[in-house]
């Protein structure tokens, strides 16, 4: 903490009243700045730049509260990469961390700006719909997301295509609460995933390619 201690000046800069409130400004600019990096740093995954789990909890309340007042739809969409762990172990962990990465990124391109998506832990994102209009228009959201992710990734010298399993939960009853939508998701992409699981089971060929 020594940064926010005024520095040791001669004796007879600091007894000029300007000079003394001039280096106190300054050393409060360096403050206001460690605070925000510090903030940011708390509130955000420092491998992807995708809010964290403490953001997601903060902005899913917000606006479930918001969807509330204003009668609007609300969606939480749990996203997990299928076979994530033969990932790392094929290509090295290097390569997994580039893969969430870019996930990160295409989801962010997906979305609107009023959407967030969030990095949950390991493979597991979150995206927060907060203003959905129209007739059932989750799933339309869904099926662009899970295109954009099956693009191939370029990892390294590899190219590599993945799948994902998304599960979706809407906000209707005003007393859910976050954990109960997010456990619903939850659940929800557990079920596509062994059904996906088990697909893949009866088509060896369509599982992981590099
Ligand atoms: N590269 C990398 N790997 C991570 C990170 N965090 C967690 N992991 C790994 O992510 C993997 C997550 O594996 P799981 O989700 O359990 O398994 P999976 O292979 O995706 O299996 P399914 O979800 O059932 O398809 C584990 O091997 C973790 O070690 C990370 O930040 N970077």
């Amino acid at each position: 903490m020594s940064c926010f201690v005024l520095p040791k000046r001669k004796a007879h800069q600091l007894r000029s009243p300007a000079r003394a409130n001039h280096l106190l400004y300054k050393q409060l600019a360096k403050l206001t700045v460690l605070l925000r990096k510090a903030q940011y740093l708390a509130d955000h995954d420092p491998l992807t730049g995708l809010p964290n789990r403490r953001l997601l909890y903060d902005r899913l309340q917000q606006a479930m509260v918001m969807a509330a007042r204003e009668q609007r739809q609300l969606a939480v969409l749990m996203i997990d990469v299928d076979q994530f762990k033969a990932v790392n172990d094929r290509h090295g962990h290097a390569a997994g961390d580039q893969l969430l990465q870019q996930v990160a990124q295409r989801l962010t391109h997906c979305l609107r700006s009023s959407d967030t998506a969030c990095r949950l832990g390991g493979d597991e994102f979150v995206v927060i719909l907060p203003e959905l209009k129209g007739e059932d228009p989750a799933p339309r959201v869904v099926a662009k997301i899970q295109h954009a992710l099956a693009q191939p990734y370029l990892l390294g010298q590899h190219a590599l295509a993945i799948s994902t399993s998304i599960g979706v939960a809407l906000h209707h009853d005003r007393q859910q609460t976050a954990d109960e939508l997010l456990q619903q998701a939850d659940s929800n992409m557990y079920r596509n995933k062994q059904a996906a699981s088990a697909t893949r089971a009866a088509q060896p060929q369509a599982s992981l390619q590099s």
